[in-house]
């Protein structure tokens, strides 16, 4: 256990902080103007997809200030990996989905699997609308072939962790976000 945190202490000092807290925090201001401005009458169920969703969906819900609900689904592609394989789905939803906006919420847009899987899930359950937001969409030309709605950031094509993001399970709790030497 030593080892690994003396490992983890490493990665953490020799990483590049790409983005800062101040920066995150203006992201998300205008992410959530402009999802006040769509979703405000529509009681929408928002939906964080755990674990790498917490931070970004508790920093968004604070800057919402309208009747919404809150539900979770937990869904990896990546486990303690720096690759992403299947998306294995490890919890649903307990509320009711059909004739619902939903609003699904996710630290990353990478390669997009993950997102177009759990859209197309809600789909399937009969939501009326299905949104997405993400903190940030990694610049790179292996994507699936859709968008979020609404993402904060374009960042370089590196491994990232902080703001919900791992790197081996570690670091979601930084504040700003930070790429692997090297990586
Ligand atoms: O766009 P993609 O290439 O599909 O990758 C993005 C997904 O990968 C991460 O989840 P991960 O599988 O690492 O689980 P986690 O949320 O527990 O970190 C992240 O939180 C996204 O859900
Ligand atoms: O760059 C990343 N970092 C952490 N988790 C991820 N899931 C997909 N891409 C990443």
């Amino acid at each position: 256990m030593i080892n690994k945190i003396n490992d983890l202490k490493t990665i953490l000092d020799e990483s590049d902080c790409l983005i800062n807290a101040q920066q995150i925090d203006s992201a998300l201001d205008k992410m959530a103007k402009q999802i006040t401005t769509d979703l405000a009458d529509k009681f929408p169920l928002v939906i964080c997809v755990m674990n790498g969703g917490l931070v970004p969906t508790a920093a968004l819900l604070e800057r919402l200030s309208f009747p919404l609900e809150l539900d979770y689904v937990h869904a990896t592609r990546y486990g303690m990996e720096t690759e992403g394989t299947t998306l294995k789905w490890l919890s649903y939803p307990q509320t009711e989905i059909s004739n619902r906006d939903v609003l699904i919420v996710d630290d990353i847009f990478d390669q997009g699997h993950t997102l177009q899987a759990i859209i197309q899930w809600f789909e399937e359950q009969g939501a009326s609308n299905v949104f997405s937001a993400t903190i940030v969409n990694k610049l790179h030309d292996r994507k699936v072939d859709m968008t979020p709605d609404y993402n904060g950031l374009d960042v370089e094509d590196r491994f990232l962790f902080g703001f919900g993001m791992d790197y081996k399970g570690a670091f979601r709790n930084l504040k700003g976000i930070h790429a692997v030497k090297g990586c």
